[in-house]
């Protein structure tokens, strides 16, 4: 039996300003380095100590992991980045405003570019000034994985490699791993790990800087589906608040 510990970021600057982030390298607001920080606390309080961390190349990730790991004093654990953590990437809506999106293009549009599964938004033009190619750290990956936009399929086919060929071996043994990574990344993940269909993964929202915990059992699977947040009120009303999004 083996912990997964899923740590979605703390509010970054363009959550709070109410624009689709992406692969946007946003920094995290100062409410969410306190949540992140809280996350730790959390962490420590439930006395769950992780053996290793995964985060993404996203700075409101790998930041938000050194902020819960600091509070939980665990900044020496070994840790790995990849990009197959990112966010979920937004295509052309990256840099937009939520509010304005929805009422230009109508709520039906909005939500299928928002939490269909399987429509991405337009692409991203290369020019683009809140484009990533050319962005150093994904020098290393092949053009043709290089995103212009993804659906949450998309996300699915590109994180699961991960999952099996590092997250998992790390999670053998019995051990306790954290992810820190994205909302729609560890919505992927959860659409995995509780067998979610396409529709339902529609109202699945994830909160800012709360842990949420999966035992595992020896296939790597749920014991409880939906696993346990930490602080199971406020993720409730948090989880509304992400649903809610681009709602003046
Ligand atoms: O903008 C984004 O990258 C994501 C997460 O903040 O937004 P949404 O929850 O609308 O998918």
């Amino acid at each position: 039996m083996a912990t997964l510990v899923l740590l979605r970021h703390g509010e970054s600057v363009w959550n709070a300003e109410g624009l689709f982030t992406g692969w946007v390298d946003v920094d995290l607001s100062a409410a969410g380095e306190e949540e992140a920080r809280r996350g730790g606390r959390l962490l420590r309080e439930a006395d769950l100590s992780p053996s290793v961390v995964h985060t993404s190349v996203l700075k409101r990730a790998t930041r938000t992991a050194n902020l819960a790991l600091d509070e939980a004093d665990l900044t020496w654990l070994p840790v790995r980045r990849s990009w197959r953590l990112n966010e979920r990437h937004y295509g052309a809506l990256q840099g937009k405003n939520k509010a304005q999106t929805r009422e230009e293009y109508g709520e039906d549009q909005f939500m299928v570019w928002r939490r269909s599964y399987d429509t991405p938004p337009p692409q991203i033009a290369d020019g683009d000034p809140h484009s990533q190619v050319g962005d150093r750290r994904y020098a290393q990956l092949p053009s043709e994985l290089m995103p212009r936009t993804e659906c949450l399929a998309d996300v699915v086919d590109r994180m699961l490699p991960y999952w099996y060929d590092t997250i998992v071996p790390d999670l053998s043994e019995g051990r306790t791993v954290l992810v820190a990574a994205h909302g729609n990344s560890l919505r992927a993940l959860v659409k995995h790990l509780d067998g979610v269909d396409p529709e339902t993964i529609a109202g699945l929202n994830i909160p800012t800087g709360i842990p949420l915990v999966y035992d595992l059992d020896e296939d790597f699977s749920p014991r409880k589906p939906g696993g346990e947040y930490l602080d199971p009120e406020a993720a409730k009303e948090a989880i509304e608040a992400v649903k809610n999004q681009g709602k003046k």
